[in-house]
């Protein structure tokens, strides 16, 4: 599938982008270990969530849904999990493998985890290090990347972890397999990532202490099922905050964001470049904060990103590079390595469009430096990642001639409907079959 964007246009209305990944996935995942029925709402109908309840239904886990966002887990404890029949094939999600990898090495039985050709590029090293350090046994493919083979039977002992890089992910992982390991896990990380998963946990009624950058909790608890409402995903509304920031004429209003301080680094970013947004009507659902966000366009510069907002806001820097290119001036982002092993090296992705669209910008290890100016129109790689394909189709609002976005189904991954919710509220999107 391909998207044609024609050029111009502004962005008006109210809308609700759908359920944020990461809680989607913690959700199955706590569910699933949980004694007791967890209910849950707002799910997220998007590949990367369906493949995490798949790999749950393989464990022998019974899941009704997910219909219209509505999800009922029916927990099997700490000890329920079973051998799936086969390999558990996690499509383009990361943060399924990576996640699941800590809560596999804590069971009885072996398991193999694979993925689609971007995830098993992926670096799985960063969890088979700290796994190894407590006790499981993983073999893994060329270089740390999948598949991943998980041996089981090892009973796991708590660590004590210094995350060599900040991700979530690598923390979660660690977290997860402590909760069947002997004693006290704790990890500490090198600057705040989402704590989805402490939140979560606690919602559960787990145990756990957080203080100064580490976390700590005791294996062998109980999580007990419960109700979450997943509020919308603030990586999906950034798609809308710069859209509606950058097209002249713009107001929209975004409902039911979820804006956990450890992910609102798009919004402190486009602030200080200039935008113009207001969060309003906070309030906290199911242990997250939830806020409406309106946006109005304004008129951007360029801006040195600092450098603790990068893990803050690591998934919207495709979307912010296009915001970079609609400034004026030059913005400058360090710090942000972690953007090479995504769903594709996406400093390298994004260059790579910004030049067909006529934008200066220089690659650095670790960023890109980028001058404001005119976008021209042009045919858009996007090497199979979601984040770059959204953001090109968004960078048409200010373009001077029609955008085609190649290989635009993994859209679906994170942000189904993307086409149709942005179409009706002013860009101008058209999908077709690639080849028609
Ligand atoms: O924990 C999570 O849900 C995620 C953590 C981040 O990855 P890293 O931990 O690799 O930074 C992020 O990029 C990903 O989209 C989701
Ligand atoms: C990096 C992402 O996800 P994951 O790591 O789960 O594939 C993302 O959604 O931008």
């Amino acid at each position: 599938m391909e998207f044609l964007v024609a050029p111009g246009g502004s962005i008006h209305g109210e809308a609700r982008v759908p359920g944020d990944k990461s809680i989607s996935h913690r959700s199955v995942m706590l569910g699933a270990l949980a004694t007791g029925e967890t209910s849950v709402t707002g799910f997220l109908q998007g590949e990367d969530a369906l493949a995490t309840v798949a790999a749950f239904r393989a464990l022998g886990v019974e899941i009704d849904g997910p219909r219209k966002g509505a999800l009922r887990i029916r927990g099997v404890g700490l000890e329920g999990l079973r051998a799936a029949p086969s390999s558990l094939d996690m499509g383009n999600s990361g943060t399924s493998m990576r996640l699941l990898a800590g809560i596999l090495a804590g069971q009885s039985f072996a398991s193999e985890l694979v993925g689609d050709t971007s995830l098993m590029g992926r670096p799985m090293q960063r969890v088979i290090t700290p796994l190894t350090r407590m006790g499981a046994v993983i073999e893994a493919g060329d270089g740390g990347r999948p598949p991943l083979r998980i041996a089981g039977g090892s009973k796991l002992h708590g660590i004590h972890y210094d995350l060599p890089m900040a991700s979530a992910q690598v923390k979660s992982c660690v977290l997860l397999a402590g909760l069947f390991a002997d004693g006290e896990t704790s990890v500490t990380e090198p600057a705040p990532t989402r704590d989805h998963t402490e939140r979560m946990l606690r919602g559960f009624g787990y145990d756990l202490e957080s203080q100064d950058g580490s976390v700590k909790l005791h294996g062998g608890g109980e999580l007990r099922g419960c109700e979450i409402d997943v509020p919308a995903d603030i990586s999906s509304a950034a798609f809308l905050l710069v859209a509606a920031s950058i097209a002249p004429g713009s107001e929209l209003l975004l409902t039911h964001v979820g804006v956990n301080p450890t992910r609102t680094g798009v919004i402190s970013i486009l602030r200080l470049m200039g935008a113009d947004i207001t969060v309003s009507n906070e309030r906290e659902v199911g242990g997250e904060p939830v806020a409406d966000i309106l946006v109005r366009s304004a008129v951007l510069k360029g801006i040195d990103i600092p450098r603790d907002l990068v893990p803050l806001a690591i998934d919207e820097f495709p979307v912010l590079f296009i915001a970079a290119a609609c400034a004026e001036g030059r913005t400058v982002l360090r710090g942000a390595e972690e953007l090479r092993v995504k769903e594709s090296d996406r400093i390298a992705s994004m260059a790579e469009g910004l030049t067909t669209l006529g934008i200066r910008n220089e690659v650095l290890d670790d960023g890109i430096i980028i001058d404001g100016g005119t976008l021209s129109g042009g045919t858009i790689r996007t090497f199979h990642d979601h984040r770059i394909a959204m953001s090109f189709a968004v960078a048409a609002l200010r373009a001077e001639a029609q955008i085609r976005i190649l290989d635009c189904d993994h859209v679906a991954t994170s942000f189904p409907g993307f086409d149709s919710l942005t179409r009706g509220l002013g860009l101008q999107i058209a999908s077709r079959d690639a080849g028609e």
